[in-house]
C-alpha cells in the first residue's frame, strides 16, 4: 500500500521549535518520526552536529532505524554525526561519561553501576533496614529533582527519621563519594551537572541541535528535567512524541505528567495526531471511553484499512467457564471472521505473567548468571547473534563491574582490548560452556570454574567487586517446585507462548497490532484489572492505561471476557450501543 502522509502528519513534518506531538494509538508514530528524521538527514551538511532520535528501549530505537531504512534505503546516513538510541544511552554517553568528572567528588570519571545485586553492607544496617526490606536493592533508592530521597515511586519514610542521616543515605553518600552512579540515577546526575555548568548544556545543544523523543509518556521527571535544560540552551528544535494514555511504566519511574504538563504549557506548540490507522471505527468508539484524554468526548477517527469493519467489540459474559472454553470461543469467532489463527494475527492477553513450572520466583541470584544461561540457550536453540550479545554483556559486567548501554560498552571494550581478541574470548565462552541440556543446578556450578579459566587464558581480570560464588548462583530451594534444580537449563528459556496464537501479558504487546485480541479479565477483586475497575474506575491511573493499551491493539475484533457483573448493562462504558453482548453458556 502506498502510504500518503495525513495533514496532521505533515504538520509535524514541517514543525520546528519546541513541539509536543500528542498521538493516539495507531497514528503511525514510528512512521512519522522516521520521516521527520529523514527530512533532516537528507540535506544535512554539518559534520560536527547531528540529530538525536531517542526512545526508551533498544527494540523501539531499532524499529525507528529500520523504518527509516525501509523508506529510504539511506544506509550510512543515519550514523555519525546523528544518534539513534535510548534516552538512557544518550544521557550516559553524551553527558554523564563525557562530562561527569566535573561533578564527582574526586573529579573522577563516574562509574555507572549495575542495578541489581546491591546490598547495603552489614556495617550500614540498622534493624529498621531489615524490617522495612531495605537491605536489598539499594539501587532503588534515589534522590529526586526535588532533592528528596525516594525508593521506587515512594518517598522514603523511615522510623529513623530523627537520625541525621539514614543508613541508606549514608550508604548512598559513600557510593557517590566514590563516583558510583546507578543507571536509574544518571538522569538526575546529568541534570545537576547541566544546571551547574550551563556551558556543558550549551555544548550538547550545539552537538545535537535537533532532538526527537519517541514514547515520551515514559520519561521520568529527572529525564524530562535534562531535556528541559537542553531545550533552553540553544537547541534549534525538540519534539516530544507520545500518548499519555499509554504510560504503563510507573515502576520504572515513568510519569505521564511530564508530557501532560507540556501539552498545557503555552511555550510549547501542540500537534495532535488523531487518525488511527490500526483499528476499526467500532473499536475506536469503545476505547475512547477508557482514555483519560478523550473521556468519551468524541473518539479518534479510524482511517486505516479496517476502518469500516462491521464487527462491534464483543463483551463476553462468562460464568464459571474454564480458560480453554473462553479461548476456544474467541478463536471460533476469529475463524468465522476469516482471520487465520496465527501468532501474528491473534492475541490472548491477560494481566500479569503466564506461569509454568520453570517460573521460579527469584531463581537467578544475579543478572550475569541469567545472561550467561540465556546465552547458552540461544547459542544452541536460538539466535547466535543474541547469544553473543548476552555473553559479551555479562562478561563485560564481570570485568568492568558496570552495566551500561551497549554502545558505551563497546567503546570501553575497545579501550581495554582489541575488538578481535574480545570476540575470540566471547566465542570461546559460547563454544565450550556447559551444554544447555545440563540440569540447571549442575550447569551453574560448572560454569563458574569454566568462566574463570577462560578469563585467565585471555589475561582478563574479573573485577574485585565480583565474587564468583555470589554471582554464579541460583536460588537454593523452592516450595512450589522442589526439584527445579534438576530441570535442564534449556527448559527455562523455551518460549511459553508457543502455539497457534500469541499469548502474552499486556506489557508484552505494547506497540504491536493484531487482527483480533481477547482480553481475559480473570479477577473479580484485588488491585488488578477487574470488571468493577473497568466499569467505574478513574481513567487517570496506570491499571486503566494498561487496559487501554490492550484494547487498542486489535484491527478488527476486540473481545473482552469477564464474569457477568451486576449493573454492567447500565454502565455507560459498556453501553449496548457500542458493544455486542455475548454470553458463554456452560460452566456453572
Ligand atoms: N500516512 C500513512 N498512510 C498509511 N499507513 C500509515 C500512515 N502512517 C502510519 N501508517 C501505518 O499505521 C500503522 C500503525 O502505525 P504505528 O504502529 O507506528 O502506530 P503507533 O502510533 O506507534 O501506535 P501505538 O501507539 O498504538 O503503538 C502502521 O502499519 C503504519 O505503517
Amino acid at each position: 500500500m502506498v502510504e500518503k502522509m495525513t495533514e496532521e502528519q505533515k504538520e509535524f513534518l514541517n514543525a520546528e521549535g519546541k513541539v509536543v506531538i500528542n498521538a493516539c494509538p495507531g497514528s503511525g508514530k514510528t512512521y512519522t518520526v522516521a520521516h521527520k528524521l529523514l527530512s533532516y538527514v537528507d540535506n544535512w551538511e554539518d559534520y560536527h552536529s547531528g540529530v538525536a532520535v531517542l526512545s526508551f528501549t533498544n527494540v523501539a530505537s531499532n524499529e525507528i532505524y529500520e523504518k527509516a531504512q525501509s523508506i529510504h534505503g539511506s544506509l550510512g546516513k543515519l550514523g555519525y554525526p546523528h544518534f539513534i538510541g535510548t534516552v538512557d544511552s544518550f544521557i550516559d554517553e553524551f553527558i554523564v561519561l563525557r562530562y561527569g568528572h566535573l561533578h564527582t567528588v574526586g573529579k573522577v570519571r563516574p562509574r555507572i553501576a549495575l542495578s541489581d545485586n546491591w546490598k547495603i553492607p552489614y556495617k550500614y544496617w540498622r534493624s529498621e533496614c531489615n524490617k522495612n526490606g531495605c537491605v536489598d536493592n539499594i539501587e532503588q533508592f534515589y534522590y529526586g529533582v526535588d532533592k528528596k530521597l525516594y525508593k521506587g515511586n515512594e518517598q522514603v519514610i523511615c522510623d529513623r527519621r530523627k537520625a541525621k542521616m539514614l543508613p541508606c543515605q549514608q550508604y548512598k553518600k559513600m557510593l557517590s563519594d566514590r563516583g558510583i552512579v546507578f543507571q536509574n540515577e544518571t538522569a538526575l546526575f546529568a541534570y545537576q551537572l547541566l544546571k551547574k555548568y550551563p556551558e556543558v548544556a550549551a555544548a550538547i545543544a550545539e552537538r545535537f541541535p535537533i532532538i526527537i523523543i519517541d514514547e515520551v509518556q515514559d520519561t521520568s521527571i529527572s529525564q524530562m528535567a535534562v531535556f528541559d535544560l537542553l531545550s533552553e540552551s540553544g537547541m534549534k528544535s525538540i519534539f516530544l512524541v507520545g500518548d499519555p494514555d499509554q504510560s504503563i511504566y510507573e515502576w520504572r519511574n515513568a510519569n505521564p505528567k511530564c508530557m501532560l504538563q507540556k501539552l498545557e504549557d503555552p511555550n510549547w506548540e501542540t500537534i495532535e495526531l488523531t487518525g488511527n490507522f490500526r483499528s476499526s471505527q467500532n473499536i475506536c468508539n469503545v476505547t475512547s471511553l477508557f482514555s483519560a484524554s478523550l473521556q468519551g468526548n468524541g473518539s479518534n477517527n479510524a482511517i486505516g484499512e479496517w476502518k469500516d469493519e462491521k464487527e462491534k467489540p464483543v463483551l463476553l459474559l462468562t460464568k464459571k467457564n474454564s480458560e480453554d472454553e473462553i479461548i476456544n470461543y474467541f478463536l471460533d469467532k476469529c475463524s468465522k471472521m476469516g482471520i487465520e489463527i496465527l501468532p501474528k494475527n491473534v492475541a490472548v492477553l491477560t494481566r500479569g505473567r503466564i506461569y509454568s513450572d520453570t517460573d521460579i520466583a527469584g531463581l537467578w541470584k544475579s543478572k550475569e548468571i541469567e545472561l550467561f544461561a540465556k546465552a547458552a540457550y540461544e547459542w544452541k536453540c536460538g539466535s547466535r547473534k543474541k547469544a553473543y550479545q548476552e555473553a559479551s554483556k555479562a562478561s563485560y559486567s564481570m570485568i568492568f563491574n558496570e552495566d551500561i548501554d551497549e554502545y558505551v560498552m563497546n567503546q570501553n571494550i575497545r579501550k581495554y582490548t582489541d575488538d578481535d581478541t574480545w570476540k575470540d574470548y566471547v566465542i570461546d565462552i559460547l563454544v565450550d560452556m556447559p551444554d544447555d541440556e545440563t540440569e540447571i543446578g549442575e550447569w551453574v556450578k560448572s560454569f563458574s570454574t569454566f568462566f574463570y579459566s577462560v578469563c585467565a587464558r585471555y589475561g582478563y581480570e574479573i573485577s574485585i567487586d565480583k565474587k564468583l560464588k555470589d554471582i554464579f548462583k541460583i536460588k537454593q530451594s523452592d516450595k512450589k517446585t522442589p526439584n527445579f534444580k534438576q530441570i535442564p537449563l534449556r527448559k527455562y528459556f523455551e518460549k511459553k507462548t508457543e502455539g497457534k496464537y500469541t499469548r502474552s501479558s499486556i506489557h508484552g504487546v505494547k506497540g504491536e497490532s493484531y487482527d483480533a485480541v481477547l482480553i481475559y479479565v480473570k479477577s473479580r477483586t484485588g488491585s488488578t484489572i477487574t470488571p468493577k475497575l473497568l466499569m467505574e474506575g478513574p481513567l487517570d491511573q496506570e491499571l486503566m492505561r494498561l487496559a487501554y493499551v490492550a484494547m487498542t491493539r486489535p484491527r478488527r475484533l476486540l473481545m473482552l471476557a469477564m464474569l457477568d457483573t451486576k449493573g454492567i448493562k447500565t454502565c455507560e462504558r459498556f453501553s449496548e450501543k457500542l458493544w455486542k453482548y455475548e454470553v458463554l453458556e456452560g460452566g456453572s
